[in-house]
């Protein structure tokens, strides 16, 4: 009976509570620290980012300041423990920053928050002390970034099956392989490189190392042109007896799928967020054409077909956003929930397509021009549907974890 009052005097209080001034997603269960943080990259954004990002698009090129702001505003290390300069702010903290900045440039946010966060924090869990200090300050001072060496020619979502291969030559590792699509391969300071130690042991047999780019045996083969994310440097890289040492070994070696893994179900949750981002920026252009722009003596969003698909649009974004809000709370209270993270990240970058490809409908002819906002978000999202894992494997590992779990409600 007590606990029934008690609920009910809970119940009331809620109910009394005054309304939120702010959208419903503004207003969650943020601490001080985490809206602050959002509050101030956002600012950034739109006053150094939004007002540039086309131009720079066009130019294949962010200016370098922009990259060192970044830095000097602690964005880099969000993640990071304390003694290492970083922030200690956690996973959800992360994935705000990591949605503001893609609201300005989805590039930025991915080699930002997207690559160099979840490996700070697998070089915090799996790190040496030696390691921590060479490779994870440089990159919470925001001096420079970490590119993924992943994918390669023959193998890109079955990663288990890579070629590279690291040899055992005395007391060396040597490295011979072939990399694609690695995001910054020509510009990161660090890499963090999975190969091959032991082939027969399959998954097993594969280890993360820790590189420098550059290195003696590390070849730019070249820089790719792409559809978007025109300003981000993805390349193609030859690994030809690249020596390494047992220091250079991330965690166990034989552990690295499970290390990549981890680190992958991590970044999902951070693409979730850039497709977020990507897909507001579509909405807030859509949102002022419509009510700016008149047809038929009336504005656009007076027209039923348009305010409607508005109203979709901004359902899609606000429950795409809560998806990742939820898999970036588990995640940072310990539960690894592979499942919600991959939901997220799958409904996220379809709803970045959809958001994006109404935004440039409600433009019309002016929003399929070279050099208009919205041709660029289209183009940029693309890839959120693609990169650190396709829908086709976010859709097995839910499956997966459907089969093995159920229905159970995280
Ligand atoms: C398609 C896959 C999901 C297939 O995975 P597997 O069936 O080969 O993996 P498992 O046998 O299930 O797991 C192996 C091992 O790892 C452990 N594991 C798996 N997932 C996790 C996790 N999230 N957290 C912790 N541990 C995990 C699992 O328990 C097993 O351990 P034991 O053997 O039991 O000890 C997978 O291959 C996959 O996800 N593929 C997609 C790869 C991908 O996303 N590639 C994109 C590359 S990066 C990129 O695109 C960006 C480049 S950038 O911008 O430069």
């Amino acid at each position: 009976m007590a606990e029934l009052s008690a609920l009910r005097g809970g119940l009331t209080r809620s109910v009394d509570a005054p309304r939120p001034p702010d959208t419903l997603s503004s207003r969650p269960r943020f601490t001080e620290d985490q809206l602050a943080i959002r509050d101030l990259t956002r600012r950034f954004v739109r006053n150094e980012i939004v007002p540039h990002a086309v131009a720079w698009d066009q130019a294949e090129a962010a200016p370098a300041h922009i990259w060192r702001k970044l830095g000097e505003l602690g964005l880099h290390g969000v993640c990071a423990p304390a003694e290492l300069g970083g922030s200690d702010m956690g996973v959800v903290a992360w994935a705000l920053v990591v949605e503001e900045l893609a609201y300005g440039d989805c590039a930025i946010a991915n080699q930002i928050g997207g690559v160099s966060f979840p490996f700070v924090a697998k070089l915090v869990q799996h790190g040496t002390e030696r390691q921590k200090q060479e490779f994870l300050r440089p990159v919470v001072e925001g001096r420079h970034y970490i590119a993924l060496l992943l994918s390669e020619p023959d193998v890109g979502s079955d990663l288990s099956n890579l070629k590279t291969r690291a040899v055992r030559k005395g007391d060396r590792w040597v490295v011979d392989g072939h990399k694609i699509f690695i995001s910054g391969g020509s510009s990161a300071g660090a890499a963090i490189l999975l190969a091959s130690t032991d082939p027969s042991a399959g998954k097993r047999g594969l280890t993360a190392f820790l590189i420098k780019p550059h290195m003696p045996g590390y070849t730019v083969l070249r820089r790719e042109k792409k559809l978007g994310h025109r300003i981000m440097d993805i390349c193609q890289i030859a690994l030809e007896g690249l020596e390494l040492t047992d220091e250079d070994v991330l965690g166990p070696v034989g552990d690295g799928y499970r290390i990549i893994l981890e680190g992958l179900d991590t970044n999902r949750i951070g693409v979730a967020a850039q497709a977020v981002g990507v897909a507001q920026a579509g909405y807030d252009q859509a949102l002022g054409h419509a009510r700016t722009r008149k047809s038929f003596g009336k504005f656009l969003i007076e027209h039923q077909a348009i305010g409607f698909l508005l109203a979709d649009m901004g359902t899609r974004i606000e429950a795409a956003r809560q998806l990742y809000h939820h898999a970036a709370r588990l995640k940072e209270e310990g539960f690894s929930r592979v499942k919600e993270a991959s939901m997220a990240k799958l409904f996220a970058a379809e709803t970045a397509e959809f958001v994006c490809s109404s935004a440039l409908q409600i433009f019309g002819g002016a929003g399929y021009l070279q050099g208009s906002v919205v041709e660029k978000l289209y183009r940029d999202q693309r890839v959120l549907q693609i990169y650190e894992g396709t829908n086709e494997v976010l859709k097995m590992i839910i499956q997966r974890d459907l089969i093995a779990n159920g229905s159970a409600l995280s």
